[in-house]
């Protein structure tokens, strides 16, 4: 049975292995959360921020966001540094003091988010690739899994914080010199592992295919086995395209204030 890796203590466990191990279990997350949002249709109502006045001139998905959001930072959700809202504002102070999570980033950085960047690009550019023309009326169901595709892309994206923060403890002479130029073309090239990235993509998107397989007990040879229920050219996109570039954004937006 795979064991989960335990999250690194603040000094000596944080290596580029665990960092990019926990990576590659996140894509797992990504790609079935992919697949239970491409179970609806477009479902384009819940997106309407119109539509409901009774919602306050906000989306029926940005109300169950935030209500969501409301309720898991009161039951402690962000007391984990791997976790980041979208809509920080206001949030309740947590109930509870869940657990007592390694303090790994360095203080200030820690808080470089791309929220609006992963929110613009899930409704505007992922979700018409994804999802079929169409409305069943389960707006809510639907929010819930567009909340799960979000957290699990944001998780993914923000964890270049913890990648830059290894980065720089392994090379802190290589990256201090880019961060005192503020150098981001730099700070690009030093933390950039095509290799790896090519990897990347072309895991996720076997992944995609294996996970997203339509069972059958005909032989392999039916139609519907060669069918999957998210494309998965589109999951390596939205690796190459948006996944990476902003994960890459995120170290060197936390690498140039790791000297503050
Ligand atoms: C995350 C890393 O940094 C960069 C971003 C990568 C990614 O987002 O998959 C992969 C390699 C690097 O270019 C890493 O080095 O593992």
């Amino acid at each position: 049975m795979a064991q989960e890796k335990a999250p690194p203590s603040p000094s000596q466990d944080l290596t580029l292995e665990w960092v990019r191990d926990a990576l590659v279990r996140q894509e797992d997350s990504i790609v079935f959360a992919l697949i239970e949002r491409a179970r609806f249709p477009c479902n384009a109502p819940a997106y309407n921020s119109s539509l409901f006045p009774q919602l306050g001139g906000r989306s029926l998905v940005e109300v169950f966001v935030r209500g969501a959001e409301g309720l898991q930072a009161k039951t402690g959700r962000y007391q984990n540094p791997e976790e980041v809202p979208f809509f920080p504002d206001d949030l309740p102070a947590p109930l509870i003091t869940a657990y007592n999570f390694p303090q790994v980033l360095h203080p200030l950085p820690a808080s470089v988010a791309v929220s609006d960047a992963i929110w613009n690009m899930y409704f505007n550019d992922l979700l018409p690739l994804i999802t079929v023309e169409g409305d069943d009326g389960n707006y809510a169901s639907t929010a819930a899994s567009d909340l799960i595709c979000l957290q699990a892309l944001s998780r993914r994206i923000h964890f270049g914080k913890f990648v830059a923060e290894v980065k720089y403890r392994d090379a802190p002479l290589d990256y201090t010199t880019a961060i005192q130029a503020k150098d981001r073309d730099a700070l690009m090239k030093l933390l950039t592992f095509e290799a790896v990235e090519d990897m990347v993509k072309r895991r996720v998107k076997k992944k995609a295919m294996v996970f997203g397989q339509n069972v059958t007990l005909e032989d392999k040879d039916s139609d519907a086995a060669s069918q999957y229920k998210v494309d998965p050219s589109v999951v390596a996109r939205l690796y190459e395209d948006w996944v990476i570039p902003f994960t890459k954004v995120v170290e060197v937006d936390y690498l140039l204030r790791r000297l503050d």
